[in-house]
């Protein structure tokens, strides 16, 4: 252990990780704590990673990032769910939006009385009675008073982080350009004390934040931590990135296309448009995903395609001894539910939580690792769900991901859902019921009965509760302007 107090945090890495870690720090502990971050110029940020989701607004509130001014930094454009294209099967499609399903009672959810409703023939898709669904359908946005949309962003990975790092300089972080070339640790203790930089600097710390992506010098390489492999459960290791040209209107929804082997994601920006194909290389060789997505973009490109390897898992401690993985360094689920940058500010208000004030306890260690590992399994969970759940058989990835073995706890999520329309959120659950509920219905899976309660009312009161709530839902979206038409006087970026 580490007797000492806390007063020198070093972040190791300046991508989306590092600079969310530099100005949390240097704005909510910077008056009693000396931050620097050291990162290289030759040393390219991954540059991927534009698509959020709506706890991206706790962050944003802790730091005082003012929504319109992060908006036009960054091109971002908003974000209401992802529309999953091709999963359940070949041309069928559903939206998993960020919104709230129609009206739950005491008992039980809506989807209880949607169920009976479909039964009847008297209820229609279940997006008919979410604002942010149909918003999406009909590329709408809005933000008023009192109506809080649940909504996220579509973001230039590049300029957050140069506007966090605005952030985190004018509260005191220190930049130090530099290669790190070794990382020294402490004989006794097996602490990190220093990190060496290709120039000879030395840069000592208490606490280090290891932020340098897939490489993971500290965590991995210096402490060797070890890690969880899930690619049995999410087989896709590649991924291939290529920026276009916007063709069209951006729309308030990222687009999740599954293909033969893998899936394609669409983020509209507002200058611009990101592409990426996500394959499992068993199936797929490199030179072929590249064709592949050059051959399903619109747009022409603006940067040569790259692709970037992985391995889906988790590092088996996120934080050992004094160093806490922050970022890709600390495993990777898959970016299909844009849950990474959630997982980057998760770990750093924990680690602000957790902050001991008179040195590194091990029970603190514990809580943190513990918290951590509970919700990525949740989330891994989640993801497994969108690849297992289908009815595609027409390629061997789909009939790998159709067979493979799943987690027990995803299994009873399935069993419950399935045998009686029950979903129970889990303390440590990113996603509510209503994301479980949209995606295992729009994978296919429907419930073999509803909640008793709903029989209480006749089918004449049932079809007059859905029909007020999808009138209320229609006339609630109509009034909302087009997506980018309200994006130009709200958040119009200052350079395209
Ligand atoms: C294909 C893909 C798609 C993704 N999509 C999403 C998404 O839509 N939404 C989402 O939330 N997340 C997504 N993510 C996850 C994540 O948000 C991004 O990948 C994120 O940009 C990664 O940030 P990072 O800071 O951990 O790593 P990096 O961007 O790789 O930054 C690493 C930093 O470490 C520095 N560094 C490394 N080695 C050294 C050294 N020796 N000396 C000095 N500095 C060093 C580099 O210079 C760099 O600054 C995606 C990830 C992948 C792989």
């Amino acid at each position: 252990m580490m007797d000492k107090p806390i007063k020198r945090i070093v972040i190791a890495g300046g991508g989306t990780a590092g600079w969310m870690a530099a100005a949390a720090f240097a704005k909510l502990l910077g008056k009693n704590l000396d931050v620097s971050l050291v990162e290289s110029d030759d040393i390219p940020t991954v540059g991927v990673g534009e698509a959020t989701i709506p706890t991206l607004h706790i962050f944003h509130r802790l730091l005082g990032i003012e929504e319109k001014e992060f908006m036009a930094a960054t091109n971002a454009t908003f974000k209401l769910g992802i529309s999953f294209e091709n999963w359940k099967d070949v041309n069928q499609d559903y939206i998993h939006s960020f919104g709230f399903l129609g009206q739950d009672c005491w008992a039980c959810g809506f989807q209880h009385f949607w169920l009976k409703g479909m039964q009847k023939g008297i209820a229609s898709e279940i997006g008919d009675y979410c604002p942010e669904h149909l918003a999406s359908r009909q590329g709408r946005f809005a933000v008023m008073a009192n109506q809080d949309l649940n909504h996220a962003y579509h973001l230039d990975a590049g300029l957050y982080a140069k506007f966090l790092r605005n952030i985190a300089e004018k509260h005191g972080a220190k930049r130090v350009e530099g290669k790190i070339k070794d990382v020294n640790l402490d004989d006794d203790s097996g602490y990190i004390k220093s990190l060496t930089l290709a120039s000879g600097e030395v840069v000592e710390g208490d606490l280090f934040l290891d932020c340098t992506g897939f490489r993971g010098l500290l965590i991995e390489d210096a402490l060797h931590t070890g890690y969880e492999d899930w690619s049995h459960y999410l087989p896709c290791d590649s991924a291939v990135a290529v920026q276009t040209k916007s063709t069209e209107k951006a729309v308030p929804y990222t687009r999740s296309i599954a293909r033969e082997s893998g899936w394609q994601w669409r983020i509209p920006l507002q200058n611009r448009t990101g592409n990426g194909l996500v394959f499992c290389s068993k199936y797929m060789s490199d030179d072929d995903a590249i064709k592949f997505l050059l051959d399903n973009v619109e747009g022409e490109p603006i940067n040569t395609p790259r692709v970037i390897k992985y391995k889906t898992g988790t590092r088996l401690k996120h934080w050992n001894k004094n160093c806490i993985a922050v970022g890709l360094s600390s495993g990777f689920i898959e970016p299909l539910e844009s849950t990474g940058i959630h997982l980057f500010q998760r770990a750093i208000v924990r680690l602000m939580q957790l902050l001991p004030n008179q040195g590194i306890n091990q029970a603190d260690i514990d809580e943190f690792n513990q918290q951590t590992k509970a919700e990525c399994d949740n989330i891994r969970d989640f993801i497994i769900l969108h690849y297992h759940l289908t009815d595609r058989t027409d390629s061997k990835f789909w009939r790998y991901c159709k067979s493979m073995p799943i987690t027990d706890s995803l299994k009873h999520r399935m069993d419950l859902f399935g045998k009686s329309g029950r979903v129970y959120k889990k303390p440590d659950d990113l996603f509510g019921e209503n994301s479980w509920i949209q995606v295992m219905i729009g994978q296919g899976l429907i419930p073999e009965q509803y909640h008793p309660i709903v029989d209480q009312m006749s089918d004449e009161e049932l079809k007059l509760f859905l029909g007020r709530i999808k009138e209320g839902t229609a006339k609630k979206v109509a009034q909302w302007p087009d997506h980018l038409d309200f994006i130009d006087h709200y958040c119009k970026a200052k350079v395209m």
